[in-house]
């Protein structure tokens, strides 16, 4: 395991496809000789230089920019050679089957090999160029769908994420050596909680924790985004609510009951959260269902239905005082989920008066989010978007949110228990100051898994391998 983190690595840096430029990205030790075989000269730690890359016969395969970063002041820690080529999926592969070739020649650099995914950034890992969060940051910005998210990732990976955990974890080791101390003094135990206001202490690293715990949720949702299901019977208006949404006509939309078959997806973004919305096939029994195309249709909207976060029941307004028409809506609204995620969308404001529209709000069961829009005039939506956000549970502006995911969530919720058991041995006017202390180390521990500093090896692999290659 360890020899392979030292093996020098080569990839394509740049996506696939063509580019204007594209990068071929080396890293490793002692790759001075192999920069000069592939350039035929000695390049200058750090600045860019014009010339060809040279194949076997000494030709060029093209030119361009080569730029050498002797370890440790690269990306990776190690030394990185960087050949800036013209951006063509050939060219690309030839000059890096030619790295390949250079290394074997003369055993140059007998163990170079093609990356893994992932493997320059664990490097920077491993080389302590990044830490865990960082480097997690990294593939974040790259797989970012929203400005907000894009600029919270740059946020956790310029390390204002870490800097909060070390902190809290710094206040968390000064409170673990003054417990430490006073274990060797069992007798003094009581007094020292009072003296040292360990209790107190206690008390506020809670509070800090709380705060990063809120912006790293908020950090999880511009990362995740907030999965939303538009359900409801046929012709509720479901594929025009999708389309509205959307600005765009996505789904197709007729007169005609049972018309959307498949589910069909759009990403939006409301203040830069990412909304993930889904319009399914309406729902209706077997036996009305037209066909066994409409039927499958509905098993998907029952699926995707058990897993959304939030479920938007359409009605039309038009036919909900019609005594079977809210009878099948009783039926549908009976297998939902429960009513925190779930809102009500009385849809076709613009065909019914206020009259006709205070009744059907009348027959609404007490504590059931509701909401009226017209999908055809649009009247409503805005109001839509912002209860859309109000179930994500996005309460922040997005600056000063930093990334984060559901590993993060995880560590500091645990971090947080363990505070609270500590709590409660503190509280206790016992022996029980080992208890309190080993409380604090797990909390501890905990937070260090965020970053890094205290970690499960197989955690890495899992991280850097969801990274893409060359990265
Ligand atoms: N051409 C190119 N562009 C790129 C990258 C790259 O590898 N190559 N990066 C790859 O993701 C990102 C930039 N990341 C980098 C991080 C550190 C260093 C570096 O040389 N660090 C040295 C010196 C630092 C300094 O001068 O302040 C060091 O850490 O010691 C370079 C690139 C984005 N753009
Ligand atoms: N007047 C009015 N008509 C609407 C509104 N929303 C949808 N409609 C009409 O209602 C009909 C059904 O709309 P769709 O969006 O296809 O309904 P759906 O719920 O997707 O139907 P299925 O795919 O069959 O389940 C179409 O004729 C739409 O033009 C609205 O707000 N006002
Ligand atoms: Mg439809």
């Amino acid at each position: 395991m360890l020899a392979r983190h030292q093996d020098p690595i080569v990839a394509v840096a740049t996506a696939p496809g063509r580019g204007a430029v594209g990068i071929v990205r080396v890293s490793g030790r002692g790759l001075a000789p192999l920069a000069r075989r592939l350039t035929g000269r000695d390049l200058v730690p750090r600045v860019a230089t014009y010339g060809p890359f040279l194949d076997a016969e000494d030709r060029p395969i093209d030119q361009g920019l080569a730029l050498y970063f002797p370890a440790p002041h690269s990306y990776t820690g190690e030394d990185v050679l960087e050949l800036q080529a013209h951006g063509g999926p050939v060219v690309l592969q030839l000059l890096m089957a030619r790295c390949l070739q250079a290394a074997a020649e003369g055993e140059l650099l007998p163990r170079l090999r093609p990356a893994e995914p992932g493997e320059f950034t664990e490097r920077a890992f491993l080389n302590d160029k990044l830490d865990l969060a960082q480097a997690e940051a990294v593939a974040d910005l790259i797989d970012a769908s929203t400005e907000a998210a894009a600029r919270s990732a740059a946020r956790s990976l310029s390390g204002d994420f870490s800097r909060r955990i070390e902190a809290l974890r710094d206040g968390l080791v000064e409170l673990r050596m003054l417990v430490e101390a006073t274990l060797d003094f069992p007798e003094e135990e009581i007094d020292f909680l009072e003296k040292a206001d360990a209790r107190g202490r206690l008390a506020r690293l809670a509070e800090r924790l709380d705060a990063v715990l809120d912006t790293a949720r908020q950090g999880a949702l511009l990362r995740e985004g907030l999965t939303v299901v538009i359900a409801g019977q046929p012709n509720a208006g479901k594929s025009s609510l999708l389309n509205a949404l959307a600005g765009a006509e996505l789904a197709i939309v007729t007169p005609i009951a049972g018309t959307t078959r498949d589910k069909v997806s759009e990403t939006l973004q409301i203040e830069g959260v990412p909304v993930h919305v889904i319009d399914t096939a309406g729902l209706r029994s077997d036996a009305e269902a037209a066909d066994e195309v409409e039927r499958i249709g509905i098993a998907r909207s029952w699926e995707a239905i058990a897993g959304a976060d939030a479920v938007l029941m359409l009605h039309d307004l038009t036919r909900a005082l019609d005594p079977d028409y809210a009878a099948a809506d009783r039926a549908i609204e009976a297998r939902l989920p429960d009513r925190s995620r779930r809102v009500h969308v009385f849809n076709k404001t613009d065909r019914v008066d206020a009259e006709h529209r205070a009744a059907v709000l009348a027959g609404v069961p007490e504590g059931e989010r509701t909401l009226t829009l017209s999908a055809k005039t649009r009247d409503g939506l805005e109001a839509l978007r912002r209860l859309l956000l109000e179930l994500a549970g996005w309460h922040a502006s997005p600056d000063g949110v930093f990334i984060a995911r559901e590993r993060h969530l995880t560590a500091l919720r645990r971090a947080r228990e363990h505070l609270e058991l500590a709590a409660g041995w503190a509280a206790r006017r016992d022996e029980a100051l080992d208890l309190f202390a080993e409380e604090l180390r797990l909390s501890h521990d905990a937070l260090g898994e965020i970053t890094g500093a205290f970690s499960a090896d197989d955690l890495l692999g899992v991280i850097f391998s969801r990274f893409c290659i060359g990265k």
